[in-house]
């Protein structure tokens, strides 16, 4: 029934492992990499170098948002969020400025069927959960009693909703996990999509989402061609269109073959202009954002994701750094990060798992510089840039940032700029000297600065420790006997 109508993939000698050039000295691992095969083996790669379009598009507008934090992340967590965490969660996720929001899977638990219904019968109260405005999705398997549950769940919604069917379509999951042939699960997938559209086709502000779990390992005519029955059975009209979210369940390959992959959905999908095309990429090889980015680049207009990247194993694609990589290139985000830190809190508390020191844009350490020549650099980063503001008469916080080692202003998220620079013995005489200015107005000539830059490093060589802003200051006025400023 399904043919093949796409090229394989042309890149020459892409199995071929060359020889080790004279300077590359490594010897092999002894780990047993034999038993994984590369993804080109896996699963056809549609397109061609001929064909494709999105390395050369640019990123100009955000996409539409869609944090999955209270289904997808929330099944990652060993203990799920209680009722008061969810709603605080969603409170939060509302206040950031997201419009569409996957609250739960309400058939899994009564905890998931109930926050459903605590938004649906604050609707209309004066002190309703969920603004008017914002859409209300809801996740439920290719299975009648479980879609039963889940339409039951929104009975009475005032909120725009989605039901969001999914079904895994690509080979192991087939044979292995749902034990069907090709033809029997497109039954099963047509016959739970009849099911929904049977028990809520007839609701007005109801749309609905179909997932193939596993997207990228899943043939792509055959997924092609399933994606169409459901949007013809389904009828996607531009005034109510089908979502049709492509994931990377499991990440396998390097981010321009899923952005092959969606390509390749974007131009032969049927009913283009009545299909949303949605991404849900994991980060199982750390990619999950490079895989969004070059996703939108192909054509997806909708990525579904955590904020800061919880789920199952290594997560969803963090919306954050997608969002505020955007924001660094001078495209509006469209979500509101200028509270980090308190966004930060907040999802730490609900999820009770820390964020690492590191995270892109969030991390407590990621503004900050401990190395010499990035902390001489950015000192004459920021005294340039309050020169430029002076000069030009321009708010310093309006100004075009070009401070070096600082992709963002912290302050554009809430951040001030007191752990900026940090001392220990990595560090010279500019990141000294910016302290002692910044903390206590001392103004070091270049010599003065060079010389103290002496005593610090004697100093923390032989603790090992950072010096802080006040223990540089005692060292200063003990080496220099001078009095407190
Ligand atoms: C990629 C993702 O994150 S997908 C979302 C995963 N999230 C969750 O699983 C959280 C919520 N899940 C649950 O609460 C439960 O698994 C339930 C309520 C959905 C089902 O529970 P149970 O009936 O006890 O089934 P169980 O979880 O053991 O197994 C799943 C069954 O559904 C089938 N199944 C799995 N996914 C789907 C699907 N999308 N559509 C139809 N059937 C499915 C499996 O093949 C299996 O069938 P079998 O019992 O005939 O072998
Ligand atoms: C089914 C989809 C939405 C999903 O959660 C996944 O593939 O990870």
């Amino acid at each position: 029934m399904f043919t093949s109508t796409v090229s394989p993939d042309p890149q020459p000698g892409a199995s071929t492992v060359p020889a080790a050039p004279s300077w590359n000295r490594q010897k092999p691992s002894g780990m047993p990499s034999h038993r994984y095969r590369p993804a080109h083996d896996r699963v056809e790669i549609p397109l061609t170098d001929t064909q494709r379009e999105w390395p050369s598009r640019r990123l100009t507008t955000a996409p539409l948002w869609v944090p999955v934090d209270l289904r997808d992340g929330n099944q990652a967590l060993a203990e799920p969020m209680d009722p008061a965490r969810k709603r605080q969660f969603f409170k939060l996720m509302v206040s950031m400025g997201y419009t569409e929001i996957e609250v739960g899977y309400p058939s899994a638990s009564q905890t998931d069927f109930d926050f459903v219904r605590l938004i649906a019968d604050s609707g209309g109260t004066t002190t309703p959960l969920a603004p008017d405005d914002v859409t209300i999705v809801v996740f439920t398997p290719a299975r009648r009693d479980l879609i039963e549950r889940t339409v039951e769940s929104i009975s009475g919604i005032r909120n725009p909703v989605v039901i969001h069917l999914y079904t895994a379509t690509a080979p192991t999951w087939r044979d292995t996990v749902l034990g069907k042939s090709r033809d029997e699960l497109v039954e099963l997938i047509l016959s739970g999509a009849s099911d929904v559209l049977e028990l809520a086709g007839h609701l007005p502000h109801v749309r609905f989402e179909f997932s193939p779990e596993v997207f990228n390992l899943t043939e792509p005519d055959y997924v092609l061609d399933l994606c169409n029955r459901i949007t013809e059975l389904w009828d996607a009209r531009p005034e109510r269109p089908v979502i049709l979210n492509l994931p990377a369940t499991v990440e396998i390959a390097s981010p321009n073959v899923y952005a092959d992959q969606i390509e390749y959905m974007h131009r032969n999908l049927a009913r283009r202009e009545s299909v949303i095309l949605s991404v849900h990429p994991h980060n199982d090889r750390g990619t999950g954002v490079a895989c969004a980015e070059l996703a939108v680049l192909a054509g997806a207009q909708r990525v579904e994701g955590c904020i800061f990247g919880n789920g199952e194993r290594t997560g969803n694609v963090d919306i954050a750094t997608l969002a505020l990589n955007l924001h660094a290139q001078g495209v509006d985000p469209m979500i509101d990060f200028s509270r980090l830190d308190e966004i930060k809190r907040t999802v730490e508390e609900c999820t009770r798992l820390p964020i690492h020191p590191r995270h892109p844009y969030v991390g407590e350490l990621v503004y900050t510089a401990f190395s010499g020549t990035h902390q001489d650099a950015i000192k004459k980063g920021f005294a340039e840039h309050t020169g430029r503001a002076a000069e030009t008469g321009v708010e310093e916080s309006e100004l075009e940032w070009r401070v070096p080692y600082l992709p963002i202003d912290p302050a554009d998220v809430g951040r001030n700029y007191d752990a900026v620079i940090r001392v220990n013995s990595q560090s010279g005489k500019g990141g000294i000297a910016y302290l002692l200015q910044a903390e206590y107005g001392l103004e070091l000539s270049r010599e003065r600065q060079i010389e103290f830059a002496g005593h610090v490093q004697r100093r923390t060589d032989a603790t090992g420790a950072e010096l802080s802003a006040a223990q540089l200051y005692e060292l200063y006025v003990g080496v220099y006997a001078v009095g407190p400023a």
